[in-house]
């Protein structure tokens, strides 16, 4: 949360607020005076207890003053993210959190770093203009002959990128993605500038602005995987300054970060040049740089669009290849898509695989890694994550180096909601949204609608939640798969249809997908017979142990029946009769994915 957030929250409660933090100061009029920030008894500090000023407060003898955060930061004598911590414990408040998946990074060696070459030091300020208190402050070194940029966190050296003069580079290996610049940055800043390379946030705070790079340049995706890293640490900044270039993977990485970190609260940076060490060089004054800020604005809501903005995505539309996550089976990656922005119910009879089939299609897709993240409260996390295991291992018995091989190799790759029982929908949207902003999950699944804190007969409630998921689904641009249960119809013995989907009507209109799980009882039950007396398999009766029969897919108006044949000893669900189940993750990939 941000601190100015958490300052308006401590301010609703100022009283208690002031005698925690100043328990010899006393009540004057409107005011809680005390003789400083230190806590002793006089005049000099006053806070404001009452009105739109509520919190406020100033110390007249030392000039400092601000708002309740930064109250929490002078008496307790901590840095803003610290006095954030303590401030949100005090309110009980919890912030949404998913620890990032636990992968090992390694750390530079500071081996052969020495100070900075005075040939490197006479390139930044003399070609790139860069001061000298700035070099410091970002602590440059050279190592082998290389001009070196420390990713230092906390002191701790994370990543490191080198420059050969004029033009080469490289970067140690296998570090974290991080953030370059936390060592310039102030412990009470309020908000952050962050650039496109190292020179240019270096040249803003050659200007008086200190200020972070990101690690790999502008651009999408992978590009901007520091967001999962460096999320905390960013979470108390007021205001974000984007200051990227205004080319292409400028503006795709501005959209990415600012969809991530919050809209609200990130500005994009117009320059008069291609970046801020082009404007340094160019002699822009810090009067014009400093009003570039004062100009940044929000990036549009992201509803707001002028037509002239489609212009490319019309004309895709035209030659539009249909896209989404393909199912497990080859054979229907022409018939059915599970289409980023959209939504499916997955629905069917009680015991008729719809949690064994859904677990199939995510396992497919962790282990060929889509970011998932499931919902599931029909089982604890454990027996589900047992289950798909074994269907990853396409192996009845699986050693357990094999099963603790694959867990190890979906970190990063497949997160749980991890409640036991019945969960409340509105969390599993919060932490949806979460897990979809910072790790960028492309499925998410909720298995199953009714036990997410509804009786059974709250069609209402379970519509709105649906309605809730679809427009989540949509404006994050992922995808929200829901299992539901179907109303028992008079014989299993036939599909149920989608008017059998329990909360009907209005559920299954809300969303984009609609396939029914359906076994094939009649086989089975043909099948005993033929084994107890012989009795030949009916043609009539399909092969297929499954179908996955599609009754709505608005995209395409498809709505094919997709045959299964369920294999026992795996639980996977085969794509013809022939086919033998085999593994999705092979040991040895699982070895060196882990
Ligand atoms: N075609 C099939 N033939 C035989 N067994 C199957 C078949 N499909 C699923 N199963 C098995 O049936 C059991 C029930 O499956 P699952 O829990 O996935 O059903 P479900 O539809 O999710 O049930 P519920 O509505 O009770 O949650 C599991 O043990 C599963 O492995």
């Amino acid at each position: 949360m941000r601190a100015t957030e958490i300052a308006q929250r401590l301010s609703a409660q100022v009283d208690g607020v002031v005698r925690l933090l100043l328990p010899n100061g006393k009540r004057v009029g409107q005011e809680w005076r005390a003789g400083s920030a230190d806590g002793e008894t006089g005049q000099s500090l006053g806070v404001h207890l009452t009105g739109d000023k509520a919190g406020v407060w100033s110390d007249f003898s030392s000039g400092e003053g601000g708002d309740l955060v930064g109250l929490w930061m002078a008496c307790r004598k901590l840095s803003l993210r610290d006095a954030c911590k303590e401030a949100l414990d005090y309110l009980g408040i919890r912030e949404d959190r998913i620890d990032p998946p636990q992968k090992r990074f390694q750390r530079p060696t500071r081996e052969g770093v020495v100070r900075l070459h005075s040939e490197h030091a006479a390139w930044l300020t003399e070609t790139r203009r860069i001061a000298s208190s700035t070099i410091e402050a970002y602590r440059l070194a050279s190592r082998d002959g290389w001009l070196m940029f420390p990713y230092l966190r906390d002191d701790e050296l994370v990543a490191a990128k080198y420059r050969k003069l004029p033009k080469s580079f490289r970067q140690d290996a296998e570090c974290e993605p991080c953030l370059f610049g936390w060592q310039a940055i102030a412990e009470s800043a309020r908000c952050v500038i962050i650039t496109e390379g190292e020179l240019d946030a270096m040249a803003w705070h050659t200007y008086g602005f200190p200020t972070l790079s990101v690690p790999m340049g502008g651009g999408g995706g992978a590009k901007q995987g520091w967001i999962a890293t460096e999320f905390d640490r960013l979470a108390v900044y007021d205001t974000i300054y984007l200051s990227l270039d205004s080319d292409g993977p400028g503006q795709q990485a501005e959209r990415e970060i600012a969809e991530r970190l919050g809209r609200g609260r990130c500005r994009v940076v117009r320059l008069p040049h291609k970046d801020a060490n082009d404007c340094l060089m160019q002699g822009v004054s810090t009067v014009d740089m400093a009003a570039c800020l004062r100009d940044a604005r929000t990036l549009d809501p992201s509803e707001l669009k002028g037509a002239a903005d489609f212009e490319d995505a019309v004309w895709s539309e035209f030659t539009r290849v249909d896209d989404g996550l393909r199912l497990p089976w080859q054979k229907t990656h022409n018939l059915l898509l599970l289409r980023p922005g959209e939504t499916s119910i997955w629905a069917g009879v009680n015991g008729h695989g719809k949690s064994a089939v859904i677990s199939h299609v995510v396992a497919s897709m962790a282990t060929q890694d889509v970011p998932c993240c499931v919902a599931s409260m029909e089982f604890r996390t454990p027996v589900w994550l047992m289950r798909m295991a074994r269907q990853i291992a396409g192996t009845p018995n699986p050693t357990e180096a094999y099963i603790r091989a694959i867990i190890r190799a979906l970190k990063g790759k497949l997160w749980a909601f991890d409640v036991a029982g019945a969960a409340k929908a509105k969390r599993i949207l919060e932490v949806f949204r979460y897990a979809r902003r910072r790790y960028g999950i492309e499925l998410l699944v909720i298995d199953n609608l009714t036990k997410c804190g509804f009786a059974d007969d709250d069609y209402a409630g379970q519509k709105q939640f649906v309605e809730e998921l679809s427009d989540f689904a949509r404006l994050e641009g992922t995808h929200v798969a829901i299992v539901a249960h179907m109303r028992k119809v008079e014989s299993e013995d036939h599909p149920a249809g989608k008017m059998a989907v329990k909360g009907s009507g209005g559920i299954t209109d809300m969303v984009d997908t609609v396939i029914e799980v359906w076994r094939n009882k009649p086989l089975e039950r043909a099948q005993e017979a033929l084994e107890r007396t012989g009795t030949p398999i009916p043609d009539r009766i399909g092969s297929a142990s499954t179908y996955l029969n599609v009754l709505k897919q608005r995209a395409t108006g498809n709505e094919p029946s997709i045959a299964l044949w369920f294999d026992k000893s795996t639980t996977q669900f085969l794509a013809g009769s022939e086919h033998m189940p085999r593994s999705l993750l092979p040991l040895s990939l699982a070895c060196t994915a882990a």
